[in-house]
């Protein structure tokens, strides 16, 4: 039975009878050096720490649970609750954990009590207990660490994240999906993760308590990256992962203000974290220089990176444990980091996605009404296997992007995101990272230095007297030229060696379109669902995907 005081696990009574030794708010030299004690890493050349993930090198999509009842009733307020998050049952919960507890059972465990949020007013305190030491600097490159004199020991946080990713949950037992598992106890504001060693699942864990903690109606919490100009003008990049957050808001003329998740007060913009966590994989100093520049400094943490034994000199190129190879840093590490995390009110949103159909023009603008069209819609093409060609990727509606599982209602959120953007004149650009014209395998990636010629265009107001196109299925407006990048990346159709096959992909993926915002569209408020309904126009005899007869 979880040991439960105040209405909260009692974690310090667990810490006092259980473990062997609590290892608390420990900086980052005293981690490396449990690190390299308990053989979990290596330091790599120049200073980074390599560590492996294991068979977890990315988020397990399946294995997210909330708990809702509980012997004291539970939380009964009605909540949002992401597709891909399943309910958990008490006995379920209560076994787990006491088994979870056996396991650490005379064991070291790393606590770091720590902030997330940027600004005071919307801040949560945190206590994250990891089983290694580099998750518990994961931590610390990610969260704001409780400084104030015994606060840290004194207070009871907010809410607590419990990662052991040594302990496996057995299925058939624990009602689980597989060994991996991420809950959320609200009544008791623990989540559990466990039987992964990805770290993107702390900061997952740590954005779900953020978006069930922030005051509902005064914070809006979005799943971004944003950084902001000399002028003061703020972008936000909004994407599924992989799309490019990271590597276009760590511009080297621009200031990263947060590189994952942030609030959207009446102030204007907060982050939650002070981290970066940068797909690495091919990574080159030419076009990423400031994320490369991380991959050689102390404090990084290299995730699947392969590591020369002797030398001890990295290779990105290699990916033969993953594709997504990851760098975690401490924005500090970059050379021009807005140091308070917060800025003003965005002035322009870029929504990415990385489209393997190549269907996408590189760079489209966006009615304000079609932002929240594709924001819900949330398409993006997921790499799987290795990608060589189309047939690899899959393509994937996630609403809002994914942004978390507990937030405000997709309605409530469209309609919110919608009155800021008028309200805030915010000037909206959907931007593909991916193919433009022929799919994976067959066309080359829109280059990153393409990408970011894009976005100073738009910043610099270098299109204002550009044409614009409507595109007759897609509903978005495509400039004819732009400065610094070929034309062809804005008109796929040209691209394309087969202009008939184009087009049938071109419906394929409206048709995705649809049938995704059909699946989804009882959750949109009338108003909204009746502006967005008819965005994107197919014929009748389009409608179905399969009908096309289309493979890849
Ligand atoms: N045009 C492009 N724009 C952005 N990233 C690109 C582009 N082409 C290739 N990439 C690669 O795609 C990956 C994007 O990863 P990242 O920026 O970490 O994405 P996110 O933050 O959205 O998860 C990086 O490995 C980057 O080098
Ligand atoms: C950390 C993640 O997201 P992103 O790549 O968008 O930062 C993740 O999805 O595991």
């Amino acid at each position: 039975m979880p040991e439960i005081k105040d209405g909260k696990l009692d974690l310090k009574a667990i810490g006092r009878k259980y473990l062997r030794q609590v290892k608390r708010n420990f900086s980052a030299p005293l981690l490396y050096e449990e690190i390299v004690r308990s053989k979990k890493g290596r330091i790599a050349h120049m200073g980074p720490v390599v560590i492996r993930t294991g068979s977890h090198a990315e988020r397990p999509l399946d294995d997210q649970f909330i708990v809702r009842e509980t012997p004291a009733g539970g939380i009964r307020e009605v909540l949002w609750c992401h597709k891909d998050r399943k309910e958990m049952s008490w006995a379920h919960f209560e076994s787990l954990y006491s088994r979870l507890i056996s396991y650490l059972e005379d064991k070291d465990v790393y606590v770091q009590r720590c902030y997330a949020g940027s600004v005071p007013e919307y801040r949560m305190s945190l206590r994250i207990v990891t089983e290694t030491a580099w998750h518990s600097l994961f931590v610390r490159n990610f969260f704001e660490p409780v400084t104030e004199t015994g606060k840290a020991e004194a207070d009871e946080p907010d809410f607590s994240i419990i990662h052991i990713p040594g302990f496996r949950a057995t299925p058939s037992v624990d009602g689980t999906r597989s060994s991996a598992f991420s809950i959320l106890n609200l009544e008791q504001k623990v989540i559990l993760v466990a039987g992964t060693s990805y770290a993107g699942e702390i900061l997952r864990a740590a954005f779900t308590a953020m978006n069930y903690m922030l005051p509902r109606n005064a914070v809006i919490p979005m799943r971004c990256s944003a950084n902001v100009g000399s002028a003061g003008d703020v972008a936000v990049f909004f994407g599924r992962k992989g799309t490019g957050k990271t590597t276009l808001a760590i511009d080297p003329e621009r200031s990263l203000v947060g590189d994952h998740a942030l609030g959207w007060s009446e102030k204007g913009l907060f982050s939650f974290d002070r981290g970066c966590y940068a797909k690495i994989h091919q990574l080159s100093p030419e076009d990423s220089p400031h994320i490369y520049q991380s991959t050689r400094t102390f404090g990084t943490i290299l995730e699947n990176v392969a590591i020369d034994p002797e030398t001890r000199h990295v290779d990105l190129n290699d990916g033969s444990l993953t594709r997504n190879t990851r760098a975690a840093f401490s924005m500090s590490c970059l050379p021009n980091p807005v140091t308070s995390r917060t800025c003003g009110h965005p002035r322009y949103f870029f929504l990415l996605t990385r489209d393997a159909l190549g269907v996408m023009p590189a760079l489209v603008r966006l009615s304000p009404e079609l932002a929240i069209y594709y924001l819900l819609s949330g398409y993006t093409s997921r790499m799987t296997a290795e990608a060589k060609d189309a047939a690899e990727t899959e393509d994937m509606f996630d609403t809002r992007f994914g942004v978390s599982a507990l937030t405000l209602p997709p309605d409530i959120y469209a309609d919110t995101l919608l009155e800021k953007i008028r309200k805030h004149d915010i000037r909206c650009w959907g931007l593909n990272t991916g193919w433009v014209g022929e799919p994976c395998g067959k066309g080359r990636r829109v280059g990153i230095t393409h990408s970011r010629a894009l976005i100073r265009a738009v910043l610099s107001g270098a299109l204002a007297d550009v044409r614009f196109e409507t595109d007759p299925v897609f509903g978005f407006e495509v400039p004819e030229v732009c400065p610094g990048v070929p034309d062809a990346l804005l008109d796929p159709r040209s691209v394309a060696r087969d202009k008939g096959e184009y087009e049938v992909r071109a419906n394929r993926l409206a048709a995705e379109f649809i049938r995704e915002f059909s699946r989804t569209e009882h959750e949109i408020p009338e108003k909204i669902r009746s502006m967005l309904s008819h965005v994107i126009s197919l014929e009748d005899s389009y409608f179905d995907p399969e009908s096309f007869g289309f493979s890849l």
